[in-house]
């Protein structure tokens, strides 16, 4: 069992006096993908001119009328619950293969400790990565092959299913990003998911209601950080939820804005890496969970990477329309990963790969 020496809860738990409170998000862009489905070319095209949009705005939307079957969702909230609710020993015993406990490696169950730089949450984990045959491994494709996964297998399975549907959809939501850039490759950013050497991950947290007032540092009306401010270093985030809030967004000018929880659609991140594919024009959004709900909440967040040895810069294209200034220079996304991995969740990862404003 983690347990935190003292001074972390503080870590967690920060004064009400110090936190920046959230407003409701009251225009959470939301795009229906039944309406880029149906064969009505106009209606796709507006559909792809709202990602965009989105995508250029918050960097956040949500997405309606995907087709994943809600029964398999509601399964695997069910079965995240369950897991998350046997015995601390049981949880940490249930991932412990010896991929997942090599040294430095990300994947596994996790509690209260994110990465390994330090970073203290509200939160429990499970973090897989992604294989081709879109199954939830605890090792990356081309690193130590693990055995499966001893989670378990109803679990499992569930999370295999989930991955092959939501992993199709964050593909259609790419495509319709190229389309609405007016890209010729429609493919240019779905490939890079689809590729069998695609490093995505799957996560799944639970953080617990917040403890009782009077044991809380975060004081009677303070909120506990359940995952602190971060942008998702990957091409695209795909996230679920049950009903409980917690998740927020910060806007353009520094403000942080509550997402009002849905558990009926999926919400969409912009990630760094899209964010260089793109010059900067989509915008890879900040975001953080807090807790100060009594309920627990559930989330499942399926990452889209490229491949290790995949090349990403801005798209020839797209600096063209920005006048020719090359925001970023090119990376391996091996490259940038690692970088990524050496920092606290809140430093800002992609400055390190901008160049000079004349360049
Ligand atoms: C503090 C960290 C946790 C993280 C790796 C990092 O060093 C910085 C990025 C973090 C993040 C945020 C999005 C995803 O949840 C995640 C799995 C990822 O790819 O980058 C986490 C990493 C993690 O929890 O290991
Ligand atoms: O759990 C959530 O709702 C969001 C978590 C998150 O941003 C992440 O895991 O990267
Ligand atoms: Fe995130």
């Amino acid at each position: 069992m983690v347990v935190l020496a003292k001074g972390e809860l503080e870590q967690i738990a920060l004064p009400a006096a110090v936190q920046k409170a959230a407003v409701p998000l009251a225009d959470v862009p939301e795009v229906d993908l039944a309406a880029a489905g149906g064969g009505d070319v106009r209606g796709r095209e507006a559909v792809a001119r709202a990602v965009v949009a989105a995508c250029e705005g918050h960097g956040f939307f949500k997405v309606t009328g995907e087709g994943v079957p809600t029964e398999l969702l509601a399964r695997v909230e069910d079965a995240a619950a369950a897991f998350f609710a046997l015995p601390q020993l049981e949880k940490e015993a249930a991932t412990a293969t010896a991929a997942a406990a090599a040294p430095g490696s990300p994947f596994g169950y996790g509690s209260k400790r994110i990465g390994s730089n330090g970073d203290l949450g509200w939160v429990e984990y499970l973090l897989f990565g992604v294989t081709a045959a879109g199954t939830a491994a605890l090792s990356v494709p081309g690193e130590e092959a693990s055995s499966l996964p001893p989670i378990s297998d109803s679990l499992r399975d569930l999370l295999d299913e989930y991955i092959v549907a939501v992993r199709a959809m964050a593909c259609e939501v790419l495509g319709l990003m190229a389309e609405g850039l007016g890209l010729e490759e429609r493919d240019v950013f779905a490939r890079l998911v689809l590729d069998k050497e695609s490093d995505s991950m799957l996560r799944v947290n639970h953080y617990p209601p917040r403890p009782e007032l009077k044991q809380s540092a975060a004081g009677p009306h303070g909120r506990l950080t359940g995952f602190g401010e971060h942008t998702d270093p990957q091409i695209i985030s795909v996230l679920r939820s049950n009903d409980t809030s917690g998740l927020e967004i910060s806007l353009r000018d520094g403000s942080w804005a509550a997402v009002p929880p849905d558990r009926n659609s999926f919400f969409v991140n912009v990630g760094d890496a899209l964010q260089v594919l793109t010059n900067g024009r989509f915008r890879s959004v900040r975001h953080r969970v807090m807790v100060s709900s009594l309920r627990p909440r559930v989330s499942v967040i399926f990452f889209g990477g490229p491949p290790p040895q995949e090349r990403l810069a801005p798209l020839p294209s797209l600096v063209e329309e920005d006048g020719g200034r090359r925001r970023y220079r090119e990376f391996t996304w091996r490259e940038y990963k690692a970088s990524a991995y050496r920092t606290k969740l809140a430093e800002n990862r992609l400055c390190h790969f901008e160049t000079a404003a004349h360049d």
